[in-house]
C-alpha cells in the first residue's frame, strides 16, 4: 500500500515544487479539464515526465497507468499536504513599502492566508489601515497575538531589528516567521522560518542571463530531455 505522506520525509526540492503544481492544476481545473498524462502535464510545465513521476511519486502517486492523474483530486491532496486546504491567520511587522505592498495583495486572502493586522512603531503610521487592515502600536503586539491565536507572522522591518522583534514574537507564541529583512534569524528549532529575498532572486537572474550571454546555444545548467527549466 502507498505510505501516507505524513510519514515520509520529502526533500526540500519536492516541496519548493509543490506550489507550482499546484498553480498548473489550479488553471486546469479552471478550464475544464479534468485528468493529464504526466507526458502533458510535462509539455505544459517545461520539466521533464519522469520528473513529474517521481515527485508526485512521493504522495503515493495519485496516478493510474493509462489514465492519468485526476487533477482536482491531486489539486486537492497538494492543497493538503502544502497545509493551505485550511486557513491561515497572519500579522505583519512593519507597515513601511513592502508590509503595505503585502497587506495590498487580495490574492492572498484567496489562498486562505489572512492578515489580521499591521504592527509598526511609526506613529505616524499607528491607527492607518491598508485594505482594512489596520496598523497597531507594537505596544498591543503581544496581547493581540494571544487573544487572537495567531501563528504566523511577515517580518518586513530593517534587518537591525529582525533578530530582537523575531525573538518578542516567538515569545507570544509565533511558531512561522516569513522573513523579508535581509538576515538570518537564529531561533528555537520548533519556529519555521522562510526567508525571502528578492535581491538573491535577482542575482541568481543575473548569473543566468550572464550565463546565457556567454555561451550561445550551450543547454543550460540542469538541462534534461530537452527541457528549459533551471529548476
Ligand atoms: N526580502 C526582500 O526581497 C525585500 C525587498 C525589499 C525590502 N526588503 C527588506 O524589507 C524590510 C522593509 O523594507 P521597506 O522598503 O518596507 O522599508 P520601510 O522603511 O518602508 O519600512 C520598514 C518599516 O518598519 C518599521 N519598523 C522599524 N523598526 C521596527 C520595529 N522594531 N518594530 C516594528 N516596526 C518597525 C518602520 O517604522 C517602517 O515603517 C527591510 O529590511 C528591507 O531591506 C526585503
Amino acid at each position: 500500500m502507498a505510505e501516507k505522506s505524513e510519514e515520509k520525509v520529502i526533500s526540500k526540492a519536492v516541496i519548493r515544487r509543490l506550489p507550482r503544481y499546484y498553480r498548473y492544476l489550479g488553471e486546469l481545473m479552471e478550464s475544464g479539464v479534468e485528468r493529464i498524462s504526466s507526458n502533458e502535464l510535462s509539455i505544459r510545465m517545461k520539466v521533464t515526465a519522469s520528473q513529474i513521476r517521481q515527485d508526485l511519486n512521493n504522495f503515493g502517486g495519485f496516478g493510474q497507468q493509462g489514465y492519468g492523474y485526476n487533477v482536482k483530486y491531486l489539486y486537492q491532496e497538494i492543497a493538503r499536504i502544502l497545509g493551505i486546504d485550511r486557513q491561515h491567520t497572519l500579522i505583519i511587522i512593519g507597515a513601511g513599502n513592502l508590509g503595505q505592498a503585502i497587506a495590498n495583495y487580495a490574492n492572498f486572502e484567496r489562498r486562505g492566508f489572512i492578515i489580521k493586522a499591521m504592527f509598526d512603531v511609526d506613529p505616524r503610521l499607528i491607527g492607518k489601515d491598508f485594505r482594512g487592515i489596520p496598523v497597531l502600536s507594537m505596544e498591543c503586539l503581544d496581547s493581540f497575538i494571544k487573544e487572537n491565536d495567531i501563528q504566523m507572522a511577515a517580518l518586513t522591518i530593517p534587518k537591525s531589528q529582525a533578530m530582537l522583534v523575531a525573538d518578542n514574537l516567538v515569545a507570544s507564541g509565533i511558531k512561522a516567521i516569513w522573513n523579508f529583512a535581509h538576515t538570518d534569524l537564529n531561533l528555537p528549532p520548533e519556529v519555521v522560518v522562510e526567508n525571502v529575498h528578492l535581491s538573491e532572486s535577482l542575482m541568481r537572474l543575473s548569473y543566468k542571463l550572464c550565463y546565457q550571454m556567454d555561451h550561445p546555444g550551450r543547454p543550460k545548467p540542469g538541462k534534461q530531455g530537452g527541457m528549459t527549466n533551471w529548476d
